[in-house]
């Protein structure tokens, strides 16, 4: 059976140009408002440990203002975990964090962090909080993230969106694969990562996948044609690929 696919647009980058000014504008709680206008299904914001873009205001009016689940993405430590407990989010997703990088640039080393995100994994869910582990399409990983009971997997399709040609058919192929095996261990798969208008199709179409969180993109094209239409460009090219 293949589920209705869900679509999470990610504002960080609204922050992004908010915080080049260092004002209150352009308002990340009114993109996701416009968002949700053009059929995002949630929006999804990461909260940085270097604040680069997001802020604790930023969640703080998110978590008051949407109509829509919020998913904060956030990185395994301890900070974090107290900001996801007091807010209460519909889902928190962890994801890696390196200082120096200018954008996530892998998945979660779940299996290698067992010890430290089995804690943290079983606190979010007893706050109702939906865990996702943002991970590379492996075997391995998806192994660690069913060893770590979390419910859902947000597969990394970084890799598959920078690659071209045969190599990208083989990434989208491991997606697949670790799409399939997640599934068929109970997990719900989501994905994202640098997907655009022209790479989301295969992507949208592998069944298994319930939820793509996509932002970037989206907020660029937003500069051209709107938040709103970008939004609903997306949304239907996600719907005529399933
Ligand atoms: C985890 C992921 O792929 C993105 O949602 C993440 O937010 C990327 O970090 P930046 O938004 O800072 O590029
Ligand atoms: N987890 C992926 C996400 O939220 C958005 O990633 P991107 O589309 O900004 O690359």
């Amino acid at each position: 059976m293949t589920h209705p696919l869900r679509l999470g647009v990610n504002i960080d980058h609204v922050a992004t140009v908010r915080n080049a000014r260092g004002g209150d504008t352009p308002d990340p709680v009114r993109a996701a408002e416009l968002a949700v206008r053009g059929g995002a299904d949630g929006i999804t914001a990461h909260l940085r440990e270097d604040r680069r873009h997001i802020t604790d205001a930023d969640i703080a009016r998110l978590s008051a203002a949407l109509a829509v689940p919020l998913n904060l993405e956030m990185a395994a430590t301890e900070e974090m975990l107290g900001i996801a407990l007091r807010h209460r989010p519909h889902a928190a997703c962890i994801v890696p964090e390196k200082r120096e990088e200018r954008t996530t640039e892998g998945g979660l080393d779940a299996a290698g962090q067992h010890n430290v995100l089995a804690p943290m994994v079983r606190e979010l869910a007893g706050a109702n909080i939906r865990v996702s582990l943002f991970i590379e399409p492996s075997a391995e990983q998806v192994a660690a993230a069913v060893a770590l009971r979390a419910p859902v997997v947000e597969l990394h399709t970084g890799r598959y969106a920078e690659l071209e040609g045969d190599a990208q058919v083989e990434e989208l192929r491991r997606l697949t694969d670790a799409a399939a095996l997640a599934a068929k261990n109970g997990i719900e798969v989501h994905m994202g990562h640098g997907l655009t208008f022209d790479n989301v199709a295969p992507v949208a179409a592998i069944p298994q996948v319930r939820e793509l969180n996509i932002g970037h993109f989206l907020v660029g094209e937003a500069i051209f044609v709107g938040l709103e239409e970008s939004v609903r460009r997306m949304k239907g090219l996600m719907e005529s690929a399933r």
